[in-house]
């Protein structure tokens, strides 16, 4: 309003009494407002709309709406899993993000959106234009095609392709911002917007995996019996702030430190000096630091293979890297980098050896505490995870760190929201909590939870591990939870004690309970092992038949946490 219109409404208000200002106010709100004198079905603002399950799409989003913003572009955010493909039809412009994941599945929390995408009866998309930017893994064989898929699909339903398709690999921050770059310079200014439009909420302080918090080991320690292999242990992370906002079921993503040796042997057998000045993300380090915080020293990539087969100038490395697409992922899986390095040793520059490798990726670890109840502390529940390689045994990155931890020692984290592994919002709805190892961190979390809620719906947790004397996990917090009635029913599963014994089998033979807790709408978690939790499933759902199974999915009611 301009001063003379703002002067008069003020006059105007000082002169009504309450019940005139209360009736003008109910005047206004129902009187129809003037339309816009060229009306459009079509909403003017950019949707920008991402699918992931790790968040790497997600923070792409945002980081383009931003950027979008700055250029006085309007933009909407929206997740792929929460978008409808109808309310396209109301778009001009999209911009997806989306990742791949499984064996070259789309990300499940996008799975309806992707089949309704798919199906013969999609909308036509006519009045679209829209870009795609593709985060994949070159490792896998199906390498970002989910995000080929959506692209071929719009096109194909009518939608005009605003910008061509850009597949990322897991070093996605530089193709990733270009793709941006062009995609936002190929797109219509708003008139009216000739400044900036403010993001929604400064984006800029808050804990996120480019912008990780740290934290202070408090305590670790081994919850199976010493003479396990692959022992569990219990981390207690200080937390000294509240800004988290992690509910019983999120996760925190981990940046762990290559192993020191590792590090050690590559400057090693590049006969590099730790103290050479680099620069990682425009960020000026030492090689040291680089290699041990920020780069992937495990898994070679196609990229790697080709610039240590130039430098070296080896035969063999030539060959392979000369070899097919799928020969050469074949060769990438049976040698690390450390082999290629000491197979053809040669020396880089120390930045085109930075350039060459991988981000290091960080890992997902559930939280196993409700910070309702312990507010200042994170706790994490961490098997020593080794894995056969060729003809060696091979420790993951993450778990070797974090079970190297001691208290006073530092971890660099963020949080990671679990949307599809929370706590049903009624607070009668039963719970039939499914985990095998590790599994039991979440569950842990939610035991907590409805004890502080003082919530007391059906639980039941079915748990599997390997020996009741070495691998019970928490047995002390379970059996607490189990006598104050947090937790209603408990049935154990250990492998080595009960050869034979499945998850399956404890619900099959409880057929009749399980069947009483289903038709009191119980809602089913899976959370642990991927390969035992999906022949629980497949054997669930075989025994329970599509009639009773299918709905289950449908209604939201089927949560799985599996790695
Ligand atoms: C369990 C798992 C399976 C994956 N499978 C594929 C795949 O089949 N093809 C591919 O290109 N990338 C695959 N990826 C890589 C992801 O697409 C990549 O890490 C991406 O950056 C994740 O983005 P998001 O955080 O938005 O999900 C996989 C990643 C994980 C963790």
């Amino acid at each position: 309003m301009n001063e003379p219109q703002w002067q008069q409404v003020q006059q105007l208000l000082r002169s009504l009494d309450q019940r005139q200002t209360l009736w003008l106010s109910g005047y206004l709100a129902a009187t129809p407002q003037p339309q816009d004198s060229t009306p459009s079905t079509h909403s003017p603002s950019v949707l920008i709309a991402h699918g992931g399950e790790t968040g790497n799409s997600h923070g792409l989003a945002l980081k383009l709406a931003d950027q979008a913003r700055d250029a006085g572009i309007p933009v909407e955010v929206a997740d792929l899993a929460q978008l409808r493909v109808r309310q396209l039809t109301k778009r001009e412009h999209l911009l997806v993000i989306c990742s791949t994941h499984g064996d070259g599945d789309p990300p499940e929390p996008i799975m309806p959106f992707h089949d309704a995408l798919m199906a013969d009866n999609a909308p036509r998309l006519e009045g679209l234009n829209f870009a795609v930017l593709a985060l994949g893994d070159r490792s896998y064989e199906q390498f970002c095609v989910t995000g080929q898929q959506l692209d071929q699909r719009l096109e194909a339903l009518g939608g005009k392709r605003l910008h061509a398709r850009q597949d990322c690999d897991v070093d996605f921050a530089e193709p990733a911002a270009r793709w941006s770059q062009s995609v936002l310079a190929a797109l219509p200014k708003s008139d009216s917007a000739a400044a900036p439009i403010p993001a929604a909420a400064p984006a800029t302080t808050t804990i996120s995996r480019q912008n990780p918090l740290d934290v202070e080991v408090l305590e670790n320690l081994r919850l199976s019996d010493s003479r396990r292999r692959q022992p569990i242990h219990h981390l207690e992370l200080a937390l000294e702030t509240t800004d988290l906002a992690l509910k019983p079921g999120d996760a925190v993503g981990i940046l762990a430190d290559n192993p020191p040796a590792l590090v050690a042997a590559v400057l090693d057998a590049c006969n590099l000096s730790g103290d050479a000045a680099v620069s990682v993300n425009g960020q000026s380090l030492p090689l040291v630091q680089a290699l041990r915080q920020h780069l992937d020293l495990t898994l070679p990539s196609s990229r790697f293979l080709e610039f240590w087969a130039e430098l070296s100038g080896n035969d063999a490395l030539r060959h392979r890297a000369s070899a097919d697409s799928r020969e050469q992922r074949q060769y990438l899986k049976q040698v690390q980098i450390i082999d290629l390095l000491t197979q053809a040793p040669a020396t880089p520059e120390p930045q085109a050896l930075v350039d060459a490798l991988r981000p290091l990726q960080p890992r997902l670890y559930d939280v196993a505490n409700s910070l309702n109840v312990i507010g200042d502390e994170l706790h994490l529940t961490v098997k020593d995870y080794r894995y056969s390689f060729v003809n060696r045994t091979e420790q993951g990155i993450a778990s070797r760190y974090l079970l190297a931890l001691e208290a006073g020692d530092s971890v660099r984290l963020y949080p990671h929201r679990n949307a599809r592994f929370q706590l049903p919002e009624q607070a009668e709805t039963p719970l039939i909590l499914i985990g095998e190892g590790t599994g039991i961190a979440p569950y842990r979390a939610f035991l907590q939870e409805l004890e502080h809620q003082q919530q007391n719906r059906p639980v039941w947790l079915i748990f599997a591990e390997q020996s009741f004397e070495q691998d019970f996990l928490y047995q002390s917090d379970i059996q607490l939870a189990h006598a104050n009635g947090a937790l209603t029913k408990v049935d154990t599963v250990f492998y080595q004690d009960q050869p034979g014994r499945s998850l399956a089998a404890v619900l099959r033979d409880q057929d009749a309970t399980l069947r009483e807790w289903l038709d009191q709408d119980a809602h089913l978690y899976f959370c642990g092992d991927k390969a035992r939790l999906t022949e629980c499933e497949k054997a669930l759902a075989e025994q329970l038949g599509s009639e009773l199974w299918k709905p289950l999915g449908k209604a939201k009611r089927l949560h799985r946490n599996l790695y």
